[in-house]
């Protein structure tokens, strides 16, 4: 299978570090030709410079970059996986994705990131769902550069604090780069808008904190995990980039679990 990634940051890297070969990478213009590339690697700046012959993009870098290569990856009949599921959040971009998708008889694969029990929520839903309700919680530099440096002083923080309480929808779009775990819940469950989130600072822990809960037809069950960060990014749990190769693993098996 030929695999290439979009971006180089510390997902792409991980995943990168766990495939044979990378077959073509998207970056920023700035970085073609730059002295990081110094692998032989064919590193392109527009989907439409990835060869003819890709099997499966993956995307690693953010919701703009979904946004600005997923659609004609998928329209080339490209399958795409993608960490960066809270741009979905965005209406018209689930839409277009959708569309490019169909019209490329391709697939958008969504990782299951840094949170787990995605699969138990969604054979829930299929009895029916009451209520889902995501806690996401990182010690306060996993927020520096989100919208929690308005209302937190993250640098002294004494106490866990909650910065924002509301719906996936507002989560996933006010925090691109640490709420994309509430768009994996509210997709696999009951949507962005009935699916509760709060996101808190917690400078006592020293791990990315996912509780997921729901109550439903089904019973009930909570799902608490600690994640490692990954030691380039203290935003990014290790588990998202795990899940990441978990995802690319499971395309290429004769049995899927
Ligand atoms: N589903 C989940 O559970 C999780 C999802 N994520 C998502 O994954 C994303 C990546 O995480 P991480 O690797 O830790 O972040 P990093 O900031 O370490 O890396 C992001 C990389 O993507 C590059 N990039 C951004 N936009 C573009 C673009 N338009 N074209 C090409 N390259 C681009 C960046 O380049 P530059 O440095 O030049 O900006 C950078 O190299 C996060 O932004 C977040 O949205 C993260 C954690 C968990
Ligand atoms: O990596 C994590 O722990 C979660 C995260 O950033 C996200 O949901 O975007």
């Amino acid at each position: 299978m030929k695999v290439g990634i979009i971006g180089d940051g510390a997902i792409a890297r991980y995943v990168r570090s766990h495939l044979e070969d990378t077959h073509v990478c998207i970056v920023r213009p700035s970085k073609i030709g730059s002295a990081e590339a110094s692998d032989t690697i064919l590193r392109v700046a527009d989907a439409s410079q990835v060869p003819d012959d890709t099997d499966l993009m993956i995307d690693c870098a953010g919701h703009s970059a979904l946004a600005q290569h997923g659609p004609l990856i998928l329209k080339r009949g490209i399958d795409l996986v993608t960490v960066s599921l809270g741009a979905l959040a965005d209406a018209h971009l689930h839409q277009k994705l959708r569309a490019a998708a169909l019209q490329g008889a391709s697939q958008l694969h969504l990782a299951s990131g840094a949170i787990g029990a995605l699969d138990c929520l969604r054979a829930a839903k299929v009895g029916g769902l009451e209520t889902v309700t995501y806690l996401g919680r990182k010690p306060p530099q996993g927020w520096i550069g989100s919208p929690a440096e308005s209302t937190l002083d993250l640098k002294t923080l004494k106490d866990p604090s909650v910065h924002f309480d509301g719906n996936a929808r507002e989560a996933a779009t006010a925090y691109p780069k640490n709420a994309n775990v509430a768009a994996a819940v509210a997709l696999a469950g009951v949507g962005f808008e009935q699916t509760k989130v709060r996101l808190i600072a917690d400078p006592s822990i020293d791990a990315n904190i996912h509780e997921l809960s729901a109550t439903g037809e089904f019973g009930s069950f909570t799902f608490r995990i600690e994640g490692k960060a990954l030691p380039d990014n203290p935003k990014s749990s290790a588990l998202a980039a795990m899940s990441v190769v978990a995802a690319i693993n499971r395309m290429q098996a004769a049995i899927t679990s």
